[in-house]
């Protein structure tokens, strides 16, 4: 039901019409430009390139939805199961590279955005007023993310909480150095230092997100626990060259949700539900991670450029977002019967284009 406080868009000449996927501002998106954020969401539901060029280069988004709902060319399979992802990233994408856009989605504050469309009640609210409004819940969620993206900027500087600055431990990759950060919420991170750190190259670091099943419990249903072994021996044997790298290990289980949530997830993942349908089931964010902590924390120590040894799309954006020059190191991972539904999602869904050892 509309609420007078809520915040509605859909018309022309609505207040908020800048919410629109129809309002013509221009989206950057894999290296291309498209003139609305509809022209990138309709040209993903065919295979070829023709086609998505035949919308990219539509006139208006109008011109451009027509064409993704009538053009007789071979589309993506299981489109329902993706849309909803390809939507988010087209908006994330459209209100992160314009800043005005961004502050105006801040500026509603805690209000209900909704989608006022009068025929769509998947997208909007629907003539009832009663629609799923998945546009709009997007919105809300994309607002969050900025907002907590906003307050890890105004975090306090990260302090060290070690005794003498650093703590020397030894590992099974040569002894290494143990920093301890406290974020904003108290929660306290590491950063471990092997070797030689030389800020003028590009310094190696795998930036690893808490997986407490698999990298304490050797869980075989994710590739956490692999990575951050190959990122250890990696930077280990560039210390042995004299060089060195640098894991910065941020307590963000379960991609920012925590260990009992994703638990939680894990449980309508053994009913066939993937990653992203899980957590939105049981309603936390898909991915509720940014990484202006770990940027910090790089800059605290010098480091502008880095080799960043992951798979995620995401890390190098924030990275780069935050001014530090990346260049990726790609991490492969091997494949169980237990974890390639979850490697084929990561890949397939969210972008990190595995490199995989069978
Ligand atoms: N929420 C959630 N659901 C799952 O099914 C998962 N396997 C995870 N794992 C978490 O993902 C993070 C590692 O992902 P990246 O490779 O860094 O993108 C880590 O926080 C795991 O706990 N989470
Ligand atoms: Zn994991």
């Amino acid at each position: 039901m509309k609420d007078s406080n809520d915040i509605l868009f859909y018309d022309e000449d609505g207040l908020f019409f800048e919410f629109s996927n129809f309002y013509p501002l221009p989206v950057k998106i894999d290296g291309a430009f498209w003139l609305t954020s509809e022209h990138f969401y309709q040209a993903q539901k065919f295979i070829n390139d023709s086609s998505k060029e035949k919308i990219r280069l539509a006139k208006t988004a109008e011109e451009a939805y027509l064409l993704g709902n009538n053009l007789q060319e071979s589309r993506v399979d299981n489109w329902e199961n993706r849309r909803v992802q390809i939507m988010e990233r087209a908006v994330y994408e459209k209100f992160s590279q314009h800043d005005f856009l961004k502050e105006k989605l801040l500026e509603t504050g805690e209000l209900l955005i909704k989608e006022n469309s009068p025929t769509d009640s998947f997208w909007g609210i629907g003539s009832d007023g009663l629609g799923k409004n998945v546009l709009g819940r997007i919105l809300m969620d994309i607002r969050n993310k900025f907002k907590n993206l906003e307050e890890a900027k105004q975090s306090v500087k990260p302090k060290w909480m070690c005794i003498e600055d650093s703590v020397e431990i030894p590992t099974e990759y040569g002894k290494m150095f143990f920093n301890v950060y406290m974020d904003h919420k108290g929660k306290e991170h590491l950063a471990i230092i092997s070797g030689n750190i030389d800020v003028d190259e590009h310094v190696l670091v795998r930036i690893h997100s808490e997986c407490i099943t698999g990298d304490v419990f050797k869980s075989s249903k994710c590739d956490c626990g692999i990575q951050l072994d190959r990122a250890f021996k990696f930077i280990g044997e560039e210390t042995q060259k004299g060089k060195g790298g640098i894991i910065l290990y941020m307590r963000d289980e379960g991609r920012g949700i925590g260990l009992g949530n994703k638990l939680r997830a894990y449980k309508f993942q053994q009913q066939g539900f993937d990653t992203i349908d899980a957590n939105k089931i049981i309603q936390t964010p898909v991915d509720d991670r940014n990484y202006v902590l770990p940027s910090q924390i790089l800059k605290s120590l010098g480091i502008n450029k880095v080799r960043l040894i992951t798979n995620n799309p995401l890390k190098i954006k924030d990275l780069e977002n935050e001014g530090i020059e990346v260049k990726r190191v790609k991490i492969n991972s091997s494949v169980t019967p237990f974890n390639k539904d979850y490697l084929s999602v990561k890949n397939n869904i969210m972008g990190h284009n595995i490199g995989i050892d069978y």
